[in-house]
């Protein structure tokens, strides 16, 4: 093609970026260090978004996997060399020049000091003071990730109060607790989860209501989890910022549901069949890992999933496991 009319073209294409809907692969690592902090970097003068921090990484080029860019752009970028990593969170995100797809890495092993090759700062975070840097607009889930932990439990079905006590401290370190009876009345969901609040506080577990949302503000628990009903009728955010915010999802109608209401993060099942929803549908590891790629925010894998399945919950993009029988001594029907 004639050079003047090639350059002729690419002007013509930088002044209509709204209606040129590039969308941009990228991958991006988040290098975690033995002290829990994570790596971030503050984007070069010169780059789009310059003066922005964000998870080291770049663009995938053509004919590259997202795991082989993840170790170049490291490379190339920190003189780092991942040895470790798993998926973490895939994200889209529309930037109104833009819409950039972010595939994320948990990087637990890495060779090399961290040092700014295209001269950028960088900083070692805690994932909780991460909110204290200006990051990129997409980031959010990606903190939300790194925030929390690999394990949702459920409290089974009728359960006693002594039995629920003596098992708090064998559930995994920092996991997310659901006090979920729906037996109960209003007025002795609220007596219990007072009574547990301050046990689980102590233990470091998150604890997740699912009455009332401000339940959670006023017993000093961690969050509200909607059931998919409760979503139903949830247009905003029902709860303040400060606290987590989680809902329950089968399908396309209900994940779209939940975006609308602004859910941090999601329990998507049933990923397999189960003895306590014979009816349910299975969406299969496929089915689970289609709705996680649109969902935007970390999701937990449920329904005959075992903490020993996680690292094909992970491979399918899902933040962890969420169950019921296997964290708990007592007979249940999941
Ligand atoms: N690396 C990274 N990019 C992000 C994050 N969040 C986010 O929206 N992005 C966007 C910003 C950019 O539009 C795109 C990354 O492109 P980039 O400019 O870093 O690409 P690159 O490293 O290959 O740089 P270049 O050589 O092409 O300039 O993804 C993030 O946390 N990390
Ligand atoms: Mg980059």
């Amino acid at each position: 093609m004639d050079l003047r009319l090639q350059l002729r073209l690419c002007e013509d294409q930088r002044r209509i970026p709204h209606l040129i809907r590039r969308s941009i692969a990228v991958a991006a690592g988040c290098i975690v260090n033995a002290a829990g902090e994570v790596l971030i970097a503050q984007r070069p003068e010169g780059k789009i978004a310059a003066g922005k921090w964000e998870f080291p990484g770049g663009k995938i080029e053509v004919g590259e996997r997202a795991d082989q860019a993840l170790v170049r752009e490291l490379e190339e970028e920190l003189g780092v060399h991942a040895s470790a990593f798993r998926p973490l969170v895939r994200i889209t995100h529309d930037y109104s020049d833009r819409k950039v797809v972010l595939d994320t890495w948990l990087v637990t092993a890495f060779s090399g000091e961290p040092h700014g090759r295209e001269q950028q700062a960088f900083a070692w975070v805690r994932p909780e003071r991460l909110f204290d840097y200006p990051l990129l607009g997409a980031d959010g889930p990606i903190v939300a990730s790194l925030r929390l932990p690999q394990d949702y439990v459920f409290t089974p079905e009728g359960i006693d109060e002594a039995a629920l006590v003596s098992g708090l401290p064998l559930l995994p370190k920092g996991a997310l607790l659901r006090l979920r009876q729906p037996a109960l009345s209003d007025a002795a969901y609220k007596a219990l989860a007072g009574r547990l609040a301050p046990a689980c506080k102590r233990l470091g577990l998150l604890l997740m209501l699912d009455r009332d949302p401000a339940m959670v503000a006023e017993l000093g628990a961690a969050g509200w989890h909607a059931s998919a009903a409760a979503l139903s009728a949830q247009t905003s955010r029902p709860l303040a910022e400060e606290f987590w915010f989680a809902a329950s999802v089968h399908n396309e109608a209900e994940l779209a549901q939940a975006q609308k209401a602004g859910a941090d993060f999601l329990v998507v099942g049933s990923v397999n069949p189960t003895p306590s929803h014979p009816q349910g549908k299975v969406l299969g590891w496929s089915g689970f890992a289609a709705l996680a790629d649109q969902a935007n925010r970390p999701v937990y894998a449920i329904g005959g999933v075992r903490p020993r399945d996680r690292e094909q919950a992970f491979a399918h993009y899902a933040q962890g496991v969420a169950g019921i029988s296997a964290y708990w001594s007592v007979p249940s029907s999941s």
